[in-house]
């Protein structure tokens, strides 16, 4: 491998999103994955054996490819490019030894579909914020892609949205293989905010599944989640926009109706009767769409939009409410 074109790319986060992620990477040519993981038995363990054990653990790392590291400094030296791909409510944590000089002339590319919590503001604008990189040196991975699917090679597509990253386009390139196809789009904070909606969304969709409600009422949720995405997104970033495209309705589907998502899943425990706590525990990965609802419920305070869905799941899981009435309160204002 030449040195000297090679692309750079540091990883941050260790769950299945990662994984995933650096086995698009290994597709390519002239890449060299710099992966940082918060747990120690699993470096150990993908040094010696390269797979992952805690997550999508069938996926071959090529060591070729692959180097891991205990620290951020470390893994971002020289990186061209950042992924960040741990949950939202884990990012501060995960950065906490990152200063602005240790992102100088990377672009910082999130993976992640939630906001930061507390401070309800996106992945991007925290990263802007917080290291002063530039919004037109920030993307966003997007669109409808299960980390599972991507395992087992089957066709999938993404998004790699941007305000006018002028790298997103040869972004899109090393996110592009057999299986993968990715296209860029100058939407990122509709895209972004449409993510973090979508999961707020499935957590409903599992939350009536679970006590019983079929397709039928399913489809009509889904329709008018559409539209409550589309007005959130233009109250925040107004702007003509294809809310079809698939980084948004696609997403939406893919997530309302897949069985691996994992906020459908944490919403369904809900609708059958678990406490928040009890489908926590049970849960091995993350529901974003759990600390979003909180998010957009303490955004939406400024922006008045009318939310019934992210309302109903606020009450739920916040409020101590029962599912089953809330839903029956929702059943009246959905057409
Ligand atoms: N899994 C998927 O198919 C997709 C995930 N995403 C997004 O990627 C992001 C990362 O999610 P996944 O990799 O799926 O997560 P995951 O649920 O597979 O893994 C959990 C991750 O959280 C970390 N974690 C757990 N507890 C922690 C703590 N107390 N402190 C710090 N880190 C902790 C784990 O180390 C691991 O990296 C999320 O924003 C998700 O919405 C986006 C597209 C697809
Ligand atoms: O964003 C995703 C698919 O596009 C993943 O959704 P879940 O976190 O609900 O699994």
């Amino acid at each position: 491998m030449s040195l000297l074109n090679t692309t750079k790319i540091a990883v941050i986060g260790g769950g299945s999103w990662a994984t995933a992620l650096i086995k698009i990477l290994c597709e390519q040519h002239n890449v060299q994955v710099r992966w940082w993981l918060r747990n120690q038995h699993d470096i150990a363990h993908i040094r010696k054996f390269h797979h992952n054990p805690s997550y999508l653990s069938d996926v071959v790392l090529s060591p070729k490819k692959v180097r891991v590291f205990e620290k951020t400094t470390e893994a971002v030296k020289g990186a061209d490019y950042i992924i960040l791909a741990v949950p939202a409510a884990f990012v501060q944590e995960s950065l906490q030894h990152l200063s602005a000089r240790h992102l100088q002339g990377a672009r910082v590319v999130s993976a992640i579909k939630g906001m930061i919590p507390d401070r309800n503001i996106l992945v991007t604008d925290w990263v802007s914020q917080e290291y002063g990189i530039k919004m037109e040196d920030t993307c966003v991975i997007a669109g409808p892609c299960h980390a599972e699917e991507v395992a087992l090679e089957k066709q999938s597509y993404l998004t790699i949205a941007s305000t006018a990253c002028p790298a997103a386009e040869d972004f899109a390139g090393l996110m592009t293989c057999r299986y993968v196809s990715a296209h860029a789009l100058d939407d990122l904070y509709g895209v972004e905010y449409a993510a973090v909606m979508k999961n707020i969304v499935a957590l409903a969709c599992g939350i009536t599944h679970g006590l019983g409600y079929g397709d039928n009422f399913q489809a009509v949720l889904v329709s008018n989640a559409m539209q409550e995405i589309g007005n959130l997104v233009t109250a925040m970033d107004p702007r003509q926009r294809n809310m079809s495209a698939s980084a948004y309705l696609g997403d939406l589907l893919v997530t309302a109706y897949s069985q691996f998502s994992r906020n459908r899943l944490f919403g369904n425990m809900i609708g059958r009767g678990y406490s928040v706590k009890a489908a926590q525990l049970e849960m091995k990965m993350i529901a974003e769409g759990y600390y979003a609802t909180k998010s957009i419920h303490e955004l939406n305070k400024l922006h008045q939009v009318n939310l019934p869905i992210v309302g109903a799941v606020y009450s739920i899981l916040y409020e101590d409410q029962h599912p089953a009435a809330i839903m029956e309160q929702l059943k009246k204002v959905l057409k």
